[in-house]
């Protein structure tokens, strides 16, 4: 697999197709492109006709890490991006999509630099601004929990968390970030949050919110609130796994409109 070093990381991409638009796809907090896919999450996989680039975010999956709490918050992760963006596709526009942790890197780029964007695919945006607050301790308890009781103690307390039912068929997945990582990007995770409203009230990046229904860490509150900032948004809310099934169809069709409008 092709690598690209930033900021004292090694983050581990491939890119898939030879031709056409280039999509950059995220995964979220403890995952990788890898367990996304096994949570049904690839969400580019019914593109035709593009380049799909996906990496693991440092510290997840393939990618080493940094042990700087700092270099896991939504801004930082935003700047290992947009480098890669630098390094993969020098000057071109690109369609991003990300879950999660995902959508915080993907809205933090898209406030830093609008114009490297075509289209924005934001899933199932996770606790922002005033639901940060209580995020915020459950994660800094997660670091305390991976530190007295190792990943296993973390898994274990998730494993009685309750399951959205939109992932009601989900398989089990494992946890990507090594063990005596996982306190320090738990803890960034903890002191990140989404650029200010104002800042996101100015991009005018076509946007789709794709969010599912029953989940405290991904509350449809904030897919509404970004989808009143942000002018030129659609949100479609998934109650069940068929809904998240529909997903890479969505986003298809939303990619292939967006190149259409800018072609007339
Ligand atoms: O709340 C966060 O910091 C992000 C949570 C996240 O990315 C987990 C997920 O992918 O479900």
């Amino acid at each position: 697999m092709p690598a690209f070093q930033v900021r004292g990381a090694i983050l581990d991409y491939d890119v898939t197709g030879t031709t056409g638009p280039l999509v950059v796809q995220l995964h979220g907090l403890t995952s990788s492109r890898e367990r996304d896919g096994q949570l049904g999450l690839n969400l580019a996989r019914a593109l035709r006709g593009h380049r799909i680039l996906r990496f693991d975010a440092r510290g997840h999956g393939l990618s080493t890490g940094t042990p700087v709490e700092a270099d896991y918050g939504w801004n930082r992760l935003a700047d290992d991006l947009l480098a890669l963006l630098d390094h993969v596709a020098p000057g071109e526009t690109v369609h991003g999509i990300g879950p999660s942790m995902g959508t915080g890197t993907l809205l933090h780029a898209a406030v830093a630099a609008p114009e490297r964007f075509r289209s924005l695919t934001l899933v199932t945006p996770p606790t922002a601004w005033k639901s940060r607050i209580a995020q915020r301790e459950t994660y800094l308890a997660n670091a305390e929990m991976v530190e007295h009781g190792g990943i296993a103690a973390f898994v274990q307390h998730g494993s009685t968390a309750p399951v959205p039912p939109a992932l009601a068929d989900a398989p089990a997945t494992s946890i990507t970030i090594p063990e005596d990582l996982l306190p320090t990007v738990m803890r960034g995770a903890a002191a990140t949050d989404f650029p200010k409203k104002k800042a996101i009230a100015k991009v005018e990046v076509p946007t789709l919110i794709l969010a599912w229904s029953g989940d405290r860490t991904h509350p449809l509150k904030t897919a509404n609130l970004l989808h009143e900032l942000l002018g030129h948004s659609r949100v479609v809310v998934a109650r069940t796994p068929y809904g998240v099934m529909a997903w890479p169809g969505l986003f298809a069709e939303f990619v292939t409109m967006v190149e259409q409008s800018e072609a007339a």
